[in-house]
């Protein structure tokens, strides 16, 4: 579909509109509780800025926009496997998702003042080439006070099958250094995800002093990222994952991304919701898999739900 068929069909009049940038298109929400902005390259979203407040999403200065690239930054969705491909490393990092463009199903503004898109991606001749599943995945994203994620897998196919997946969200943190995580205390965790030897998780929220990847596995918790210099507190809830990821590049490997400047690792944090290794989700046919996330910000000293 093009722009204006897009706005034709699923524009809402004040509150959202498709444009193109950088060449992609985007959906731009803008209601009275926040801005967000979604790629439909990807179903990616790429901003997230409560009202009066700042983007609690990062994207790269150096991102590239271009059919096959993983946009660098906002939420890439990662499906149906994580990190590379077990048996064919010559398949796309962290799957094909990410690199889709997805169709717009759906919009809707709600009398909560929340905006609401929802997007799919079905199987088709590419997909196939990796996964010969048919499936339908339906990201439905409410943009409001709060940003609220639901992505459903549905199994159209005869087998059944297995799919990692990951929400690998970039949060927009003031400064690395700073930052600490909780939410994962006492929760094992793999320091790389082919490492067989797990960790036994530590006592402390997490502090980053260098590369940081680490994979926690059976982990339904929230998290909390506590960023001191930008005076405030993400909260990240999801159900549907068992597993988190954790992960800031640090200097040395953000000098060696293309789509990453060299001090980009100061300005966020992945924190993801995902199902991972043994948490990989076994799907049957005509079943279906849900996740969701809700992340949200909380201004320094106020009282944090739980
Ligand atoms: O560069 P990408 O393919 O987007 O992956 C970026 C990162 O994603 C995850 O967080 C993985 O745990 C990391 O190992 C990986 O480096």
């Amino acid at each position: 579909m093009t722009i204006d068929e897009l706005n034709q069909k699923w524009g809402i009049k004040d509150r959202l509109q498709f444009s193109e940038e950088n060449g992609m298109p985007v959906a731009i929400i803008s209601n009275n509780l926040c801005t967000c902005k979604i790629s439909i390259y990807g179903a990616q979203v790429l901003s997230f800025i409560p009202a009066n407040s700042k983007n609690l999403i990062w994207v790269s200065e150096a991102a590239v926009y271009e059919p096959g690239v993983a946009i660098r930054g906002g939420i890439p969705l990662c499906f149906p496997w994580f990190g590379p491909h077990e048996e064919n490393n010559t398949f796309p990092k962290h799957g094909f998702a990410r690199l889709m463009f997805w169709n717009v199903d759906a919009t809707e503004q709600l009398i909560s003042g929340e905006t609401k898109i929802s997007m799919s991606l079905t199987d088709n001749d590419y997909t196939k080439q990796y996964f010969p599943f048919s499936f339908k995945c339906t990201l439905e994203i409410t943009a409001g006070k709060e940003l609220m994620m639901k992505w459903t897998t549905l199994s159209s196919s005869n087998d059944s099958f297995k799919i990692s997946n990951a929400l690998h969200t970039y949060f927009n943190v003031g400064s690395i250094h700073e930052v600490s995580i909780t939410g994962l205390e006492n929760t094992p965790f793999m320091e790389e995800i082919r490492s067989d030897d797990p960790f036994s998780g530590e006592v402390a929220p997490i502090k980053f002093h260098r590369e940081t990847d680490r994979t926690y596995t059976d982990t339904i918790n929230f998290c909390k990222i506590i960023d001191p210099s930008l005076q405030r507190t993400i909260l990240i809830k999801k159900s549907g994952s068992n597993s988190t990821v954790v992960w800031n590049p640090w200097a040395e490997l953000s000098n060696k991304m293309q789509d990453l400047k060299s001090d980009d690792f100061n300005q966020f944090v992945c924190v993801e919701a995902a199902n991972l290794l043994h948490n990989a989700v076994l799907i049957e046919p005509g079943e279906k898999h849900v996740m969701r996330m809700v992340v949200e910000e909380r201004e320094e000293g106020r009282k944090v739900v739980r």
